[in-house]
């Protein structure tokens, strides 16, 4: 029984409260409360000497760091930075002077140290008046008005939009909206346009970042770059048998605040982070984003969102440079030209402040580092949401310390921020803390009240964890003490049975003025900018979700993908070749051993093969070389490719919940292995050479007696058509380590499983151990036995045959034939073996495309 009206109605009390504050100036140091200033319309400063007005004792800000003096228009300040070892921050940016509005953030950090005090200038009676800010209105006078990025009547400046995105019509009664193949789409009332679309008046229009409304006669924009603000209502996730998982969680997250989801293990973070991200859903309750249902508007939002796993998701042996520029060309529109990328880039990488490491391979750099070179990926989509995954998870404490002044920075440059994290050493950089316990929201307001709030003198956070942690009972000290009333409410609800120390702080929480404050008048706020009516609401039963396990490492259902950027799938395929050749070339000591593999192996063949080893046609011999190539180039196949894809799981889930599609992705894996098996083909059968005898005539024996024949496949001559064999051997192989690569979770078992499809290569290739005629179909399921038949017919061996049935005991030619083999030398045949060869090698990449598919889904 719920012992508290959990409403989120706001008491008409509180609103009145909040009327009656003046305009000031708030300060906070670290580990400090804040403290309010109320301003008089008078010059002041703010420095470490006593002689400002406000004094703060941080060593890092100077003795006199900013000084503040009215504009003389309305009562307005403007703050001048009058220089020290710390600059004034203002967004994220060093700013000389700025003229302050209501809810400026300003910042004087130590960027060294990732120290700063935060300073936020508040106008309260103006954020009461409704907004003044004149809506940008385009007209639609004209036939046809063009949206884009560049060069349009409706010019919308973000990396989000399209060069050309779309057009607005006029059609015989209004107007009709039309996607000209965007990358994230154009949406009306949160539906994708998927050609074109008639407008009704008051329909919202997204693209991008932007909403247009339209009346029938114009189109108001409103661009909620930097102002997305996230309310969360009664979120409740229950998992399989009736487990609650997240109890009824409410929030608001407003527009550039940083907030950090905490709790002890197991509390429910990753839960509320998934269900806040829109990754893995709330079964009930709802998320609204700037007053939208988040969920039913979700593939429009889903462009904006920047999600950092906790694994690191660039590759190690690129180049920060290198990574970043090959995941914006996956990520952005594909008209979004090199210069634009290189921009991109750069400016990345200044707000990571990771500028001068752009050239560093991604695996020399710290801890701390990489994970800023990840939330730069990120931010190459510019973002507005953006979810982070204990992103300081093994860092030093002054590495976090560092991440955590970055993300405060990104946070005030725009964004609005949520991160799980168990850090809580430099907590007070977050404006708020939700703090997790047994699946409920036991605190949601700023760090230092908190501390406070759980009564904690020591200062340290740890102790709140432990004041969570457990389950109450009458006599125990905080049940005596702090939670006594708690206690004795649960108490008279509750015949049997023992609260757990979460449940009680959920109750004093729900009862506290915090709550009021930073989640009920919040949530009872009015939202800026149009909200969209979408008709396309899911109930909580239709909601699609995923394991915490896959949204831990960025996997999603495919109905969460549908509306994913789109790039093409040609265009994939192009810049993830490129991707791949030069992860192939860097990576210097595997690309030398999968080259290296094919002379040794080759120089061993030398050395137990005959000179008349493929001329000698009565010995068995030709077809022991022959069968020993055939395998050794399906086992470098299989090896090249069996870590493949299991070395870059986690890019690669990053990638498929951005865009990434599973068929240019493989097929780009397979064309650059494919170039190495032909490389290897050629050196094996190259060093081969330099022994073996591949002179094409030879004389054969047939039922009229010797006859002198040419061998080889027309147009390709003998060396030729075993070149191709072997070549289309080792694809095969490559195809199985796809597979192989696909089904397992780490690179270590795909190796583990390789013996177990080559020995059945070795021996059911009906070439070494000769199988019973009834088993011998047995043989179909190994590429070796295709090749083996491909390599036969080519160089006229006589076909295999069933030793166990001989009918003159040691007598071989008195052993039947395989009725299910032929050697048959025609080209036709030949080439027929070839293309089962290459259907062998499709069914595989074909079934670990399907493999991939369903793993998206798997936990
Ligand atoms: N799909 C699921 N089915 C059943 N139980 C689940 C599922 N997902 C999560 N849980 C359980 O819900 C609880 C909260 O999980 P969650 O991953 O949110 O915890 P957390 O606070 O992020 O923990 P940690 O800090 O250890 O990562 C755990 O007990 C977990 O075992």
């Amino acid at each position: 029984m719920d012992l508290t009206p959990d409403s989120d109605e706001p008491s008409p009390e509180v609103t009145w409260a909040v009327r009656l504050q003046a305009s000031r100036l708030v300060v906070r140091e670290p580990n400090r409360r804040e403290v309010p200033y109320p301003l008089d319309g008078k010059p002041f400063r703010l420095g470490r000497a006593d002689d400002n007005r406000i004094v703060v004792k941080a060593e890092f800000v100077a003795a006199h760091q900013l000084k503040f003096e009215p504009t003389g228009v309305a009562d307005g300040y403007r703050v001048r930075d009058l220089g020290g070892p710390c600059s004034l921050m203002f967004n994220g940016h060093q700013v000389p002077e700025h003229e302050l509005r209501h809810g400026d953030v300003l910042r004087v950090g130590d960027p060294y140290t990732g120290s700063f005090v935060t300073i936020t200038y508040q106008r309260l009676a103006r954020t009461m008046a409704p907004p003044d800010e004149q809506v940008p209105r385009c007209r639609l006078d004209q036939p046809e008005v063009t949206i884009g990025r560049e060069g349009c009547e409706l010019t919308l400046a973000s990396l989000l939009v399209s060069r050309r995105h779309a057009t607005v019509r006029a059609v015989a009664d209004g107007h009709e909206v039309r996607d000209l193949g965007s990358a994230n789409g154009t949406f009306v009332n949160g539906e994708r346009v998927q050609l074109s679309r008639k407008l009704a008046r008051g329909d919202i229009i997204q693209v991008g970042p932007f909403k247009l409304v339209y009346d029938g006669r114009s189109l108001d924009s409103y661009d909620h770059r930097g102002a997305i603000e996230l309310k969360a209502r009664r979120l409740v996730r229950v998992v399989g048998g009736g487990k609650v998982i997240l109890d009824r969680v409410s929030l608001v997250i407003q527009p550039r605040e940083f907030v950090a989801i905490v709790g002890g293990s197991g509390a429910g973070k990753s839960t509320l982070l998934g269900a806040l991200s829109g990754f893995s859903r709330a079964t009930d309750g709802d998320v609204l984003v700037n007053g939208d249902d988040y969920y039913a508007n979700f593939a429009a939002y889903r462009g904006e969102i920047g999600y950092v796993p906790q694994s690191d998701i660039l590759h190690q042996t690129l180049t920060v440079d290198e990574a970043l520029r090959f995941t914006a060309q996956l990520r952005l529109p594909e008209d979004t030209g090199d210069a634009e990328i290189a921009a991109r880039v750069e400016r990345v990488l200044a707000d990571v402040d990771i500028e001068d490491r752009r050239t560093t391979r991604i695996s020399q750099l710290s801890g701390g580092q990489r994970k800023r070179v990840s939330i730069a990926a990120e931010l190459l989509a510019d973002p507005s949401l953006f979810f982070l995954d204990e992103p300081t998870s093994g860092l030093d404490p002054g590495l976090e310390k560092r991440l955590m002044y970055t993300l405060r920075r990104l946070a005030d440059g725009g964004r609005t921020i949520v991160m799980v994290t168990h850090a809580t050493a430099n907590i007070h950089q977050c404006d708020h803390i939700a703090f997790m316990a047994d699946a409920r929201l036991v605190w949601f307001g700023p760090p230092a009240e908190a501390l406070q709030h759980f009564g904690v003198r020591s200062g340290d956070f740890a102790d709140i964890y432990t004041k969570v942690d457990g389950d109450a009972h009458e006599s125990h000290p905080l049940v005596l003490g702090e939670l006594r009333s708690e206690y004795a409410r649960w108490r008279e609800a509750h015949e049997r049975g023992e609260p757990s120390l979460a449940e009680l702080w959920e109750l004093r929480f729900r009862r506290s003025d915090a709550r009021t404050r930073y989640i009920v008048e919040r949530l009872a706020g009015e939202t800026r900018g149009p909200a969209v009516k979408s008709n396309k609401a899911q109930t909580s039963q239709s909601r699609p979700s995923m394991s915490m396990a896959a949204m831990k490492l960025g996997g999603t259902t495919p109905e969460d993908r549908p509306e994913a950027a789109r790039v093409s799938a040609w265009r994939q395929w192009l810049i993830l070749m490129r991707r791949n050749l030069r992860l192939l070339a860097v990576d210097r000591r595997n690309l030398s051993t999968l080259l290296l593999q094919a002379p040794i192996i080759g120089a061993i063949l030398v050395l137990v093969a005959r000179p008349a080893a493929l001329q000698d046609l009565q010995s068995s011999h030709g077809r022991l070389v022959l069968f020993l190539v055939a395998l050794v180039a399906v086992w470098c196949g299989i090896l090249c490719s069996a870590r493949e894809l299991t070395k870059e799981r986690a890019i690669y889930r990053r990638e498929r919940l951005a865009n990434l599609r599973i068929g240019p992705y493989l097929l780009a894996k397979f064309v650059v292995l494919a170039a190495v098996c032909l490389v290897q083909s050629i050196v094996l059968l190259t060093v081969l050479a330099l022994k073996v005898d591949f002179s094409a005539a030879v004389t054969t024996f047939t039922a009229d007696g010797p006859v002198a024949v040419v061998r080889g496949v027309a147009g390709l001559g003998f060396f030729g058509g075993l070149l191709v064999t072997t070549f289309l051997s080792s694809l095969s192989g490559l195809g199985m380590g796809l597979l192989l690569s696909s089904t397992s979770s780490t690179s270590d078992r795909a190796m583990s499983v390789v013996p177990l499809v080559l020995v059945p290569q070795l021996l059911l290739a009906l070439a070494l151990v000769s199988l019973p005629a009834g088993l011998a179909p047995l043989s179909y399921v190994t590429s070796a036995r295709w090749a083996m038949e491909a390599f036969g017919s080519l160089t006229h061996l006589q076909p295999p045959r069933d030793f166990a049935a001989c009918t003159i005991p040691g007598n071989p030619l008195s052993c039947p034939v395989y009725p299910t083999v032929s050697y048959d030398p025609s080209t036709a045949h030949v080439v027929g073996v070839w293309g089962v060869l290459l259907a062998y090698t499709a069914l595989c990449v074909g079934i670990a495309a399907v493999v991939l598919a369903r793993r998206d889904r798997e936990r």
